[in-house]
C-alpha cells in the first residue's frame, strides 16, 4: 500500500485552507499515511484582470489541477465543489464530499443590512445567481460585477466605492474574516449555490484503496444534500456561473430540496419545492432530476438558453 499521497489545490487561501482541512481529518484518522500538499497555479487565478466573458469560464479554476491528477503529479484534488462542473473527465471522480461549512450567502463589509441599505446601494458581486436575486428583492440596487479572491473582493468596497459585497459565509468564516460579515442572508432572499460551502475530493476512479481511505470521513446527511443539490445542476445543464440556486436540507427525516433560476435582472424568479422521505441516494437524486426537468418547463430553459447565446 501507498504510504504517501500528494494533495493538489489552488494556491488561493481559501483552498489552502480546505486542503488543511482535508488534510487534518486524514492524518488523525490514518496516522501511517503521510499527506503532502502540492500548489498549483490555474488559469483562473493567472487570468485575474479580465471578466469571465472575455474567457471560457468552464473549469478555469481547475483544469491544471485535473491534469495533475491524470498525470498522477498528485493523488488527491481538493476544490469547493461549487466550482465544480458536473461532468468531469472519465478518468476522474468525487470520490467524497467533506466539511460542509454555513452554505449561505452574506452580505459583508456593509454599515447597514441589506433591507436598509440606502436607495441606489451599490454592491458587488460577480455571480449572475446572486445579481438576479439582489435584483428581485429590491430592483433599486446598483449590482457591480466584481471579480477575485475573497481578500480582494473585500478590498474592492474600498477602491470601488461599494457599500456592500455579497460572498459565500463558508469564504469568509474559514478564512478567519467573519467579522466582516453584515448579514447572513435568508434563502427565501438569497438561495445559496447547489454544494455551497461543501469541499469535494477528486481522484483518479481506479485508485479504490483511497477511495476507501476517503469514505470514513463522510457523513451521510451531509451527502445526501449534497448530491441532491448537485443532482439538480447536473441535469440543469447550465454551468456553475449560471443563476442557478439550490438548496437540499434534511429536517425531521424528510430531505426538502429548494430550487431557484432566475433572469438576471431580477425580473423573474423561477422558484419550486420537492420533499421526500425516502432518503437514499437513488431516491434523492431521482428526486432532484425530476424538479429540474419542472423548473426547466416553468422557463428555466429558455433563461438558460438565452444565456448560453448571448
Ligand atoms: N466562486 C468563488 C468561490 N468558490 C468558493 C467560494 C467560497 C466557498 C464556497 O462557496 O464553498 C467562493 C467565493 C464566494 O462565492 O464567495
Amino acid at each position: 500500500m501507498k504510504k504517501e499521497y500528494i494533495i493538489g489545490t489552488r494556491n488561493s487561501s481559501l483552498a489552502l485552507k480546505q486542503c488543511e482541512i482535508l488534510k487534518a481529518k486524514l492524518s488523525s484518522k490514518f496516522p501511517e499515511l503521510e499527506f503532502k500538499i502540492k500548489e498549483i497555479s490555474t488559469t483562473g487565478d493567472r487570468e485575474r484582470d479580465k471578466k469571465f466573458s472575455e474567457i471560457n469560464v468552464e473549469g478555469i479554476f481547475i483544469r491544471e489541477i485535473e491534469y495533475a491528477l491524470l498525470a498522477e503529479e498528485i493523488d488527491l484534488a481538493v476544490h469547493s465543489f461549487k466550482d465544480l462542473p458536473t461532468k468531469l473527465p472519465a478518468e476522474l471522480e468525487v470520490a467524497a464530499v467533506v466539511d460542509r461549512a454555513n452554505r449561505y450567502d452574506v452580505l459583508a463589509g456593509a454599515e447597514n443590512k441589506l433591507a436598509e441599505l440606502a436607495k441606489g446601494a451599490r454592491l458587488g458581486t460577480g455571480s449572475l445567481r446572486r445579481k438576479s436575486q439582489l435584483l428581485a428583492y429590491r430592483p433599486d440596487l446598483e449590482i457591480v460585477p466584481i471579480r477575485g479572491n475573497i481578500e480582494t473582493r473585500l478590498k474592492k468596497i474600498k477602491t470601488h466605492n461599494l457599500d456592500g459585497v455579497i460572498l459565500a459565509a463558508a469564504g469568509l468564516e474559514r478564512l478567519g474574516y467573519k467579522e466582516q460579515i453584515t448579514e447572513y442572508l435568508a434563502p427565501e432572499i438569497c438561495l445559496p449555490a447547489a454544494r455551497q460551502g461543501a469541499v469535494a475530493v477528486e481522484i483518479r476512479k481506479e485508485d479504490s484503496k483511497l477511495k476507501e481511505i476517503l469514505k470514513t470521513i463522510e457523513t451521510e446527511k451531509n451527502n445526501l444534500e449534497v448530491w441532491t443539490e448537485h443532482s439538480f445542476l447536473a441535469e440543469m445543464e447550465a454551468g456553475c456561473h449560471a443563476p442557478v440556486a439550490a438548496e437540499a436540507i434534511i429536517e425531521n427525516k424528510t430531505l426538502t430540496l429548494t430550487a431557484a433560476v432566475g433572469e438576471i435582472d431580477g425580473s423573474r424568479i423561477i422558484k419550486k419545492v420537492a420533499k421526500t422521505k425516502k432518503l437514499d441516494l437513488d431516491s434523492v437524486r431521482s428526486l432532484a432530476q425530476k424538479l429540474a426537468v419542472k423548473v426547466k418547463q416553468a422557463g428555466a430553459a429558455e433563461i438558460i438558453k438565452n444565456l448560453k447565446s448571448n
